[in-house]
């Protein structure tokens, strides 16, 4: 006899749907969870991809909000079966202030938690971050560990602080009751570097590297690892998770979850590498042409610059000193906890991973393919 379909009954809100992480999501959400009914996708800035989305069996309904607002966070979340939290404001470069990156990453987390507790929502799934735990600002090394690995997890910069903060607010809220009488269940999954389809930085390398006649210069030395993860199976990780977290809220109440897949271990610029090299690009090594001190040097002077400039324009480039100190710390994962506690294997291996990453890198605008 044929399976019967599972009744579509659940309602998911996606917060951040519409950034590089949340399109993933949502459109795994679409293909991989037959339970949905409908789909909230919220965020600042809606992406118009979304109204191919709309004729579908699955209700995907666009909220342009900020989670800043908690009135608009809850108007969102009433009704919903599950939130996943992955809006956030992601910046290691200055762009924004520390103020701003506090008020969106923490008032917008708190938001999120409150109104699940006014509002009876149950399952909250939190996009965290590697960067919570390190690297941190002595630049110790994280080689392969787990999230049980001891490490000193002491920061200053605000996107680690806030991200940390954000966490501590979720795990904290487990097990607090909401409207309804029932315990509110949570989890925080910590993403490395997270890479492929729609990733701004890699973009940013490789215009740079077409604008440097097909070459960029390497300026990490190849033996510092950089944990990095692809986008599909962290979006995978997060519908996974969601769903899980009913029948396994005992287990998965208040955890926390690095993002891991097959991806190998290299350093951030050798990684990069694995996509860019195929589209034409090519790292030159340059030890003796930007010893590290210059780096430094350049880093501290791009600060000074960015301060200097600030009340005329924005200057924000990709080198300074915080990602000079996170690129040139080793920090890996190794662990199979989001395995053993709710049956994650990557959906993608590192080849489908690549080979999707280069096929976009190819098919940017301006590429040398
Ligand atoms: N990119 C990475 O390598 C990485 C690694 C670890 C963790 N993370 C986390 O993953 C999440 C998603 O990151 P991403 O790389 O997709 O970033 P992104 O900037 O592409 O996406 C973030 C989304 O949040 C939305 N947003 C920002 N402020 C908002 C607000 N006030 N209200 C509503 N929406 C708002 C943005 O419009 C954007 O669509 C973040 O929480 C980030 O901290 C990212
Ligand atoms: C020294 C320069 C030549 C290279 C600069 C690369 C730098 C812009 C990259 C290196 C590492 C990157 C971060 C890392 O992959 C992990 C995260 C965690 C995530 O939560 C947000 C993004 C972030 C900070 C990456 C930002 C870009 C970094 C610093």
């Amino acid at each position: 006899m044929a399976e019967s379909p599972e009744a579509r009954e659940l309602v998911y809100l996606v917060t951040g749907g519409c950034g590089f992480l949340g399109e993933h999501v949502v459109r795994m959400l679409l293909q991989r969870e037959p339970r949905l009914l409908e789909l909230r996708v919220f965020d600042l800035h809606l992406g118009p991809w979304l109204e191919e989305l709309k004729t579908g069996p699955v209700q995907v309904t666009a909220i342009q909000g900020d989670v800043t607002q908690a009135h608009e966070v809850a108007a969102a979340v009433a009704g919903a079966h599950v939130v996943i939290h992955t809006a956030g404001l992601v910046d290691v470069f200055g762009r924004a202030s520390p103020e701003t990156i506090y008020e969106v990453n923490v008032q917008g987390t708190k938001n999120v938690i409150e109104a699940c507790v006014q509002t009876g929502t149950r399952f909250l799934v939190y996009t965290s971050s590697m960067e919570v735990v390190g690297p941190n600002i002595k630049g110790h090394p994280f080689y392969r560990g787990d999230e049980d690995t001891p490490y000193e997890a002491a920061h200053s910069h605000p996107y680690p602080c806030s991200k940390a903060q954000a966490e501590q607010l979720v795990l904290e809220a487990n097990g607090r009751e909401v409207h309804g009488g029932l315990p509110l269940v949570t989890c925080a999954l910590r993403p490395t570097g997270i890479y492929g389809e729609g990733h701004q930085i890699m973009r940013d390398f490789y215009r740079q590297g077409l604008r440097l006649g097909g070459r960029l210069f390497r300026a990490i030395p190849a033996s510092v690892e950089h944990g990095r993860v692809y986008v599909g199976n962290v979006a995978w990780m997060h519908v996974l998770a969601a769903r899980e977290l009913e029948q396994r809220a005992a287990l998965m109440g208040g955890q926390v979850y690095f993002c891991y897949d097959d991806s190998p271990y290299k350093s951030y610029e050798d990684f990069n590498m694995e996509f860019l090299g195929p589209c034409g690009l090519r790292l030159v090594e340059s030890r003796l042409l930007v010893p590290y001190w210059l780096l430094v040097l350049l880093a501290a002077l791009n600060a000074l610059l960015q301060w200097l400039l600030r009340p005329l324009f924005l200057y924000a480039p990709l080198l300074n000193p915080y990602t000079l100190a996170v690129a040139n710390t080793t920090f890996t994962v190794s662990t199979d906890k989001a395995q053993r506690h709710f049956g994650y294997v990557p959906l993608f291996s590192w080849e489908d991973s690549r080979t999707r990453t280069i096929r976009w890198v190819q098919a940017m605008e301006g590429s040398a393919q």
